[in-house]
């Protein structure tokens, strides 16, 4: 078995649209990037890449390369499960926290679970997410910005070895 971890911060902008777990949630304002910008997607990207040694989305996906330019981040998403599938690595199950002062992630969380279960073909329920604000402390309370932390659980099938 191995555990990652992915933490991912976005910075909150006028005209940018608001997508978070692949859903474009209703708001004045939308996160800043070189991609779609979510969040949540990002962290979940670097908890799966960390424990297979391939570095972080960074590496893989350089905010240098006008290929990237605000591409969805299911698009990466579905390259990064790739490499799970080519090493026989399972997916156990992802548990995620958004933390944002501002809008409520709570209507939207079962579409954002929906979505990435698609995917990553997992079953909903290995795919969990929470919401928090920061009771309007910090640059999340202020509504500067979004982030997102995910820590991912995997087993490997026919003993295939992890970095
Ligand atoms: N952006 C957010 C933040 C919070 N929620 C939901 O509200 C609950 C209370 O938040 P606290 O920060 O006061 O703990 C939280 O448990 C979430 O269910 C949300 O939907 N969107
Ligand atoms: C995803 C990438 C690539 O488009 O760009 P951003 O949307 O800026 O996101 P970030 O979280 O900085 O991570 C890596 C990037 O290279």
């Amino acid at each position: 078995m191995k555990i990652g971890i992915g933490y991912d911060v976005h910075k909150l902008v006028n005209d940018r649209k608001l997508i978070v777990g692949g859903v474009d949630i209703p708001f004045e304002k939308g996160l800043a990037g070189h991609s779609d910008s979510d969040v949540l997607i990002h962290a979940i990207m670097d908890s799966i890449l960390g424990p297979l040694g391939l570095g972080d989305i960074g590496t893989l996906f350089p905010d240098t390369d006008q290929k990237f330019k605000d591409i969805d981040s299911m698009v990466l998403l579905k390259e990064v499960k790739n490499k799970l599938k080519e090493r026989s690595i399972k997916i156990g199950n992802i548990d995620c926290v958004i933390m944002a002062q501002r809008p409520k992630m709570a209507p939207h969380i079962k579409k954002m679970r929906m979505n990435i279960a698609n995917v990553l073909c997992i079953d909903e329920s290995q795919i969990t997410i929470k919401a928090t604000t920061t009771e309007g402390l910090g640059f999340i309370g202020r509504e500067e910005g979004i982030a997102a932390q995910a820590v991912s659980l995997f087993y490997c099938q026919n003993n295939a070895e992890l970095v």
